[in-house]
């Protein structure tokens, strides 16, 4: 559905991206993340066709970004990180411009996506909040029901309840075939919504894994809080990983081992058991600092 191809743009200040390389698959929720000017919207901008590419190529459906770039814009539907409204304009006069340039004609599925984000499309566009703005972009974005979807940054602004309704939209999107591109600074956001993700790093990407993958691979670590100190020391010197948190907790890191860990624990007088789960935050960060050591 989408291919990127050693795609390279080198900014006469040196910055920009090179030899990026994934490939988002058919009905694939495709996370892009990485820190602020790491080259996100750069590679973005290639697959709009908005720029060039020095070298390398981006395809959508088969199609040249650039040398296609109308036939590979119709499959689109895009969500700039940053979207430029005309002053003056209500939320409907914009969306009926949006509509127009679209060719859409049908506003039933517009109206339920107005519905859904809770929003006052007569409002001036000048004096919406950021949040509400973003809402009308994503409106925009949707309502013409592309097979496709690029969205840079699509939560930014946008506040906890929304972003799990904004959630939950990708999600049936999917569920209806669709596919993702989505460009993110929150993991929590690509845990939720993501099979596979690309890290970007100055402009080169570092890692694509499967989410779900990255997910069994957590290692699973427990607080246990004993009601004996004599019995702390002793669970300190069992064959599993431990690390004494404070006088009557250890910590036990896991790695399948379960059956070891409830035997040994039998013979204890446990007060209590908390979950203490790597997040998927904490794996990628493996990948970013490995990087810093490299370069
Ligand atoms: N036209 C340009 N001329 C020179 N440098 C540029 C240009 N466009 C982007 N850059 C630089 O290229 C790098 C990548 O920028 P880009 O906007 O792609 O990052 P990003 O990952 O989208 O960041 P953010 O999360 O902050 O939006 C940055 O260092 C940026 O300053």
């Amino acid at each position: 559905m989408i291919e990127i191809k050693d795609l390279t743009q080198e900014f006469s200040n040196g910055k920009g991206i090179f030899d990026v390389t994934f490939d988002v698959e058919d009905g694939e929720v495709f996370g892009f993340l990485g820190p602020n000017g790491s080259g996100k919207s750069t590679t973005i901008r290639h697959l709009m066709g908005y720029m060039k590419a020095q070298k390398g190529y981006a395809k959508i459906k088969g199609l040249d970004a650039w040398h296609q770039q109308s036939s590979a814009r119709s499959h689109l539907g895009y969500l700039p990180g940053e979207i430029a409204f005309l002053d003056g304009m209500t939320g409907h006069q914009f969306l009926n411009m949006m509509a127009g340039l679209q060719g859409v004609h049908d506003k039933a599925r517009r109206a339920d996506l107005i519905d859904k984000l809770q929003f006052d499309p007569k409002e001036s566009i000048r004096k919406m909040s950021k949040g509400t703005k973003q809402k009308v972009g994503i409106v925009a974005t949707f309502m013409h029901d592309p097979d496709i979807y690029i969205l840079d940054e699509p939560t930014s602004g946008l506040d906890p309840l929304m972003q799990n309704l904004f959630i939950d939209l990708v999600m049936e999107e999917k569920a209806r075939g669709k596919t993702f591109l989505m460009s993110s600074h929150s993991f929590a956001e690509i845990e939720r919504t993501c099979d596979r993700a690309a890290i970007i790093r100055n402009g080169r990407i570092v890692a694509t894994e499967n989410i779900h993958e990255l997910q069994s691979m957590q290692r699973k670590a427990f607080n246990v809080t004993l009601t004996d100190k004599k019995e702390v020391a002793s669970l300190l010197e069992s064959e599993m990983k431990t690390e004494k948190v404070d006088e009557l907790t250890v910590k036990i890191e896991l790695q399948g081992n379960y059956d070891v860990f409830i035997n040994t624990l039998s013979g204890y007088h446990v007060k209590n058991i908390s979950a203490d789960d790597q997040s998927l935050e904490e794996i990628f960060m493996d990948y970013y600092s490995k990087e810093e050591v490299q370069s």
